[in-house]
């Protein structure tokens, strides 16, 4: 069993501090702007990318080396330079006050680490090898697109605009018959053949036949 516990993190509008501007650091903003985090960076340089990003105001940038104030209220620290000194300082001065920390370099130090993300809409399959193959973990993720392809985010769209009018009306015995219906692999492949509206359709009548 991997030695990490998984979960997803709710991080809208909730500060982050990166530590360093370089190519992984670049990666780690991307992924963390796209689910909504307030990201701030402490870096003497910045790849180019990321100055684009700071221009358009999309993060913040300190430009300085790292030190202990920089540490503000944030919730997650990473800290992505190739200098053990900036590394464990960072780490210490983060585990200090309980916070999570991700030292890219260094497994060891990390109180968390980053998975490999396939998203899909709502869905989202996160592969980890816990540090023995970052490569291996990518991999995994291509081969998980090929099999779960974009189809499934309208598919995911549609089962979830669902939730709230079967749970409100329907009994148990015909939840488990609605959502049989809907994940039997019909709508699936419908979406997949561009028939989205029939879909819908499909568990409109589905639905319309258990309230009887
Ligand atoms: C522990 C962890 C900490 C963390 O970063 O969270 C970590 C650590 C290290 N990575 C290193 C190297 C590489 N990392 C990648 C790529 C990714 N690395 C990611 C995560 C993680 N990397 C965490 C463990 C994840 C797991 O295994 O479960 C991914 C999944 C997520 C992301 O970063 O967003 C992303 C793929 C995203 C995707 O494409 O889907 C590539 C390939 C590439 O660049 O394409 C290489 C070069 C090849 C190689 O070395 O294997 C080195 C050595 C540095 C050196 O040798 O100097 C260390 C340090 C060490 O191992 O000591
Ligand atoms: N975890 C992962 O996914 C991966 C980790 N790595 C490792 O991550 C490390 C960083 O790699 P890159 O981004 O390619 O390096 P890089 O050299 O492009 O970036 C390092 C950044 O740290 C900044 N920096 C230097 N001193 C600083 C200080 N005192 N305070 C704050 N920032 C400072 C630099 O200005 C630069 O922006 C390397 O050790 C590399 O081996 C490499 C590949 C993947």
């Amino acid at each position: 069993m991997s030695h990490y516990y998984p979960i997803y993190v709710e991080l809208q509008n909730k500060p982050v501090l990166v530590v360093g501007g370089g190519t992984v650091a670049l990666r780690k903003v991307k992924t963390l702007l796209e689910h909504g985090a307030v990201v701030r960076i402490v870096s003497p340089e910045l790849h180019p990318e990321l100055v684009e990003l700071v221009d358009d105001e999309r993060c913040l940038w300190k430009k300085k080396e790292y030190s202990a104030d920089d540490l503000q209220d944030e919730v997650l620290v990473f800290s992505c330079t190739e200098i053990e000194e900036v590394n464990s300082a960072a780490a210490g001065d983060a585990q200090k006050s309980m916070r999570l920390i991700n030292v890219v370099d260094d497994p060891e130090k990390c109180t968390f680490i980053v998975p490999s993300i396939l998203e899909r809409g709502d869905l989202s399959i996160a592969v980890s090898t816990g540090g023995s193959s970052p490569i291996v973990a990518r991999q995994i993720r291509a081969e998980l697109a090929e099999h779960y392809g974009e189809a499934y985010e309208d598919y995911l769209t549609l089962l979830g605009s669902w939730r709230k009018d079967v749970k409100a009306r329907l009994t148990a015995e015909q939840k488990e018959k609605f959502w049989n219906r809907a994940t039997d692999g019909e709508m699936l492949e419908l979406i997949k053949n561009g028939r989205l509206d029939d879909a819908k359709g499909v568990m409109q009548k589905c639905f319309q036949s258990l309230l009887g």
